[in-house]
């Protein structure tokens, strides 16, 4: 299975992709911003470390879930709090990226896509055999993110900021998606680099003749790490709710 880091600036177009190639290429979609949601639901560990680290106040108060507008608020003005961010949601975030893609091999997927906002940032290039980077001019990028988040240009800039620039981006793309002009012209070049890239059946089926036996395994273990992880989590908020 050939394994498609997908990444682009924020807002430059990579959801409208990803869909692309899920509806009308049938293409397994491991999305990084999803995955980043369910990790920090409130009854995962990693939600209690952000409370631990960023204090009470990014919680909702009625929900008793994160306050994402409030946390953005923090992360996306001040490098080393982003720092800390990433550095308890990204390990889990891997481990669970880790076992969806296991699984579309398992299935015999001959591609499957890494929806990832920070695939260089992150350092998930080194994993994945072709990158696509979406790309649109930073003009353009500022007015959709504008018109689609409703925020005021200054946070537009600082999120974009937060990332490395679309441009540096494009220089270590292997595909340079432009999604400047209509979804429709995206479309068509996306067609054309999923021709390019999807490996030949027969070598596809030799791979997975070859390492079905221990992806099955590593799935397996990745899936009873993560579910031990919750619940020593819960047993310890459990005893320290009882002591206090
Ligand atoms: C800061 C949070 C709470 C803001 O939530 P919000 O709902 O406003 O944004 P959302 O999660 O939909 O992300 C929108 C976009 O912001 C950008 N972004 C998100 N996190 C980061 C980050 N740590 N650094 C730089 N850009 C980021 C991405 O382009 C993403 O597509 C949230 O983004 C978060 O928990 N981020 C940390 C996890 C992460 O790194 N996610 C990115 C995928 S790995
Ligand atoms: N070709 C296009 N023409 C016009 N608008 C577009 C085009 N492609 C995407 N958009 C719009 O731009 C906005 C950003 O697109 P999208 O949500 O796909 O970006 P993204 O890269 O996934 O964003 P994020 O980094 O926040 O996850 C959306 O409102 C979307 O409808």
């Amino acid at each position: 299975m050939k394994l498609v880091g997908l990444t682009g600036g924020i807002a430059t177009g990579k959801s409208t992709a990803s869909s692309h190639l899920r509806t009308s290429h049938h293409l397994p979609i491991v999305d990084a911003d999803l995955v980043a949601r369910q990790v920090v639901e409130p009854d995962q560990p990693a939600f209690y470390s952000l409370v631990a680290t960023f204090g009470t106040d990014i919680v909702n108060p009625e929900t008793h879930a994160l306050d994402r507008a409030k946390l953005g608020a923090i992360v996306f003005n001040d490098p080393a709090a982003r720092n800390r961010l990433n550095g308890i949601t990204h390990p889990v975030i891997r481990v669970e990226m880790l076992r969806q893609v296991l699984w579309a091999f398992l299935k015999g997927n001959r591609v499957c896509i890494l929806d990832t906002p920070l695939l260089f940032e992150a350092g998930l290039y080194k994993f994945v055999s072709v990158v696509i980077v979406i790309a649109v001019p930073v003009e353009t990028q500022k007015m959709r993110l504008r018109a689609r988040d409703k925020c005021t240009p200054a946070d537009a800039q600082s999120r974009i900021d937060s990332q490395m620039p679309i441009a540096e981006k494009c220089k270590r793309a292997d595909i340079v998606i432009d999604n400047s002009g209509e979804a429709v012209q995206t479309y068509s070049q996306l067609d054309r680099a999923v021709a390019d890239i999807t490996p030949n059946k027969l070598i596809n089926a030799l791979w997975w003749v070859a390492l079905a036996g221990p992806a099955l395994g590593l799935y397996g273990a990745l899936g009873a790490y993560l579910r031990v992880k919750q619940w020593c989590g819960q047993l310890v908020r459990a005893a320290s709710k009882k002591r206090a």
